[in-house]
């Protein structure tokens, strides 16, 4: 091989001048000169250029008679936009503080090109306020689905676009962020949110399907050993769930004219009906997603509209009783506060957010589609109820045990994500309920919470939804065939008054369903061990990503550290070889290579300074270089220090 061996000490040996090819030398500048800064062999015979400012010249040359893309060419600008636009197409800093992309008209027609200067600039009073109440929606469908907006100006067409998406759209149908399935709008909520919801305000959703496997179905057969891209990284249904999550966190809704409170700011409607009902706490409520001002976490907050506080030690007393619940079936509480920023009397709850959660009586009661909910026809698996009875039970565990009581058991009340269940509601009533002449005490309280409890299972089990319950018995009576006595008999226990001199205790529940207390547990900790397994190939993909912001900083750098075109000198230019090794490889007919195990191999083995060698060669193969795995792991971390005493520390303080 025609290889040039160093150990890795050597490096800084110079090798002899490459064989002349066919172009002519005088043009190529030498790569003694670009690797060391000189050649020992100027004088003595070798025929390639010493001049580097010839050189870069004649590449300039070079350059503008290729029409060959390259990583150097400026980035593209379409020749089209620059003739309509009539002047240089690139974004000016105040791009960054632009309004956000709000296309308008989402479910109609093809999107069409547009003229730069009208139809794309972003109009906020052509925005209606947010309006919970009396919304039309068809009106303002038709309003606004006369308009079109693209986001590119119509210069290329994206199959994953917004406007292409929003032909697929019901054209009925309503953005609710809530909705599993992004293209079933026309679901619950939609007299809450704006018209066409992605077009006003509200950021569209990331497409999850770009980082879907292409088919699950045709997947080759592989050997054992073989694996996928896709079997590097979580599992997609996992990822798509927690980037949805992570979406929800984030949503904003400009436009929706709700107030920002003294430390509260971007609320965000969670209702998913317009319609208010007042049966739970006797005053209408509302819910929001929130930011806090001080840590930028995300709340829920729930109003209390219209309620006036008359006495401040309710709040005081009964936050700092129900904050010291820390609970994994309850919504933890924070603090409570009034507020006059909506425009009426408010008392608002703060609880810990739960990115899409919906009510169990959402999720077991569904509306059809003209929002009448139907009796739920599928029967829900015993082993779905006994575990909500066994989550609720741990509820009231800890709540009973603080001398406390749930009260607001409902199924409304409880919210849902994922089979974890956690009640939501709590606190409220005791603060409402405060000052009440007919207070009930707690061991009452407590009693009545059973009661609720089983009314909740019932109402499940029997697919009835709570309140239609007229007759417990005959409902009771129903539970068996369906489901085994042994619920029933549990039900029976939680709604029936108890004998006598008798009272029920969650750890009297808790010594009846112990079997099924042990199955939960098991199940939980196969699930915990399952994420644990994902969680671990995450920790390897970290250590790589870190890996590539280092060689991302180093690579390709001009001037720095005081060296003319620092990462192309000296042991950096090794680095930018070991760049291409890795990602830029072609086969033998000079085609891209690709191939994520190659990557990862490469990342994973330079991660651990493996002593295993490897041969890098410069693009013109003119230089080989044998080198190790470990002495490029010296090389980068010496040119990332090196970086790094010439740089101030970020605001941030991170550091890789
Ligand atoms: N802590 C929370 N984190 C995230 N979402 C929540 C939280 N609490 C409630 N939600 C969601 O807020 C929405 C509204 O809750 P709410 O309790 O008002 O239910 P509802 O069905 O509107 O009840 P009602 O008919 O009594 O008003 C529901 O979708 C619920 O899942």
């Amino acid at each position: 091989m025609a290889a040039t061996r160093y150990n890795s000490g050597d490096l800084r040996r110079q090798v002899g001048s490459p064989r002349a090819k066919n172009r002519d030398t005088k043009e190529t500048l030498c790569r003694n000169v670009v690797i060391y800064g000189h050649c020992r062999w100027e004088d003595s015979g070798c025929t390639f250029n010493h001049d580097q400012n010839k050189a870069s010249v004649s590449q300039t040359d070079l350059n503008s008679n290729r029409r060959v893309f390259n990583v150097e060419s400026p980035s593209f600008t379409p020749a089209n936009q620059q003739q309509s636009a009539g002047k240089k197409s690139t974004f000016s800093s105040q791009a960054a503080s632009a309004a956000p992309f709000t296309p308008r008209g989402v479910g109609t027609s093809t999107p069409t090109l547009q003229q730069a200067n009208d139809s794309t600039i972003f109009n906020p009073a052509a925005i209606r306020e947010f309006t919970p109440q009396n919304y039309d929606v068809g009106n303002t469908i038709s309003q606004n689905g006369a308009q079109h907006v693209t986001q590119d100006g119509g210069l290329y067409s994206d199959p994953f676009s917004i406007s292409s998406l929003g032909q697929t759209m019901p054209p009925q149908g309503q953005y609710n962020p809530y909705a599993n399935d992004p293209n079933n709008l026309a679901g619950a909520g939609a007299g809450l949110y704006q018209p066409a919801g992605f077009g006003n305000g509200l950021v569209h959703p990331p497409n999850y399907h770009l980082y879907q496997p292409p088919s699950e179905l045709y997947r080759p057969s592989l050997q054992p050993y073989q694996r996928t891209t896709y079997d590097f990284f979580i599992p997609k249904d996992r990822r798509e769930n927690l980037q949805k999550k992570l979406f929800h966190m984030q949503q904003l809704l400009p436009n929706s004219g709700l107030p920002n409170l003294d430390r509260w700011h971007s609320l965000f409607p969670l209702d998913t009906k317009a319609t208010r009902n007042s049966t739970c706490f006797g005053y209408p409520s509302w819910m929001y997603k929130a930011q806090n001002n001080k840590n930028g976490r995300h709340f829920a907050l729930r109003r209390i509209e219209g309620y006036r506080l008359t006495n401040e030690k309710a709040i005081l007393n009964v936050t700092k009783e129900w904050k010291k619940i820390i609970n994994a079936n309850i919504v933890t509480v924070h603090e409570a506060f009034t507020t006059e920023f909506f425009g009426d009397s408010s008392l608002i709850f703060v609880y810990d957010f739960h990115p899409l959660s919906e009510t169990l009586y959402d999720h077991h009661f569904p509306p059809n589609n003209s929002h009448n909910r139907l009796r739920n026809t599928n029967k829900i698996p015993e082993n779905l109820l006994w575990s909500y009875v066994c989550q609720i039970a741990n509820a009231l565990l800890a709540i009973h045990n603080a001398k406390l009581a749930a009260r607001c058991l409902e199924l409304s009340k409880i919210i849902w994500e994922n089979n974890r269940i956690r009640l939501a509601a709590c606190s409220i009533l005791d603060v409402l309920h405060h000052d009440s002449p007919n207070r009930k005490t707690i061991e009452e309280l407590q009693q009545e919470d059973f009661v609720k409890f089983g009314r909740i299972i019932l109402a499940l089990a029997t697919n009835t939804p709570t309140l239609n319950f007229n007759n417990i018995d005959a409902a009771l009576a129903t539970i068996v065939p369906r489901y085994s006595t042994q619920l029933r008999g549990v039900l029976e226990w939680l709604i029936k008054p108890s004998a006598p001199g008798e009272t029920k205790t969650v750890e009297t529940l808790l010594g009846g369903i112990t079997t099924h207390l042990a199955n939960f547990a098991n199940f939980v900790m196969q699930e915990s061990d399952e994420k644990e397994f994902h969680l671990m190939r995450e920790l390897e993909n970290g250590r790589i990503a870190r890996l590539m912001f280092k060689l991302s900083v180093v690579n390709e750098r001009g001037d720095s550290c005081g060296v003319h075109n620092w990462s192309e000198t000296g042991e950096r230019l090794l680095l930018k070889l070991f760049r291409d090794y890795v990602f830029h490889q072609v086969d033998a007919d000079g085609k891209a290579r690709l191939d994520t195990n190659h990557y990862l191999n490469c990342l994973s083995k330079l991660d651990a300074s493996s002593e295993e060698q490897i041969l890098l060669t410069s693009r013109d193969n003119a230089t080989v270089f044998v080198v190790s795995y470990r002495s490029i792991r010296q090389m980068l971390d010496r040119a990332y220090g090196e970086l790094g005493k010439e740089s101030k520390p970020s605001a941030t303080g991170a550091t890789i």
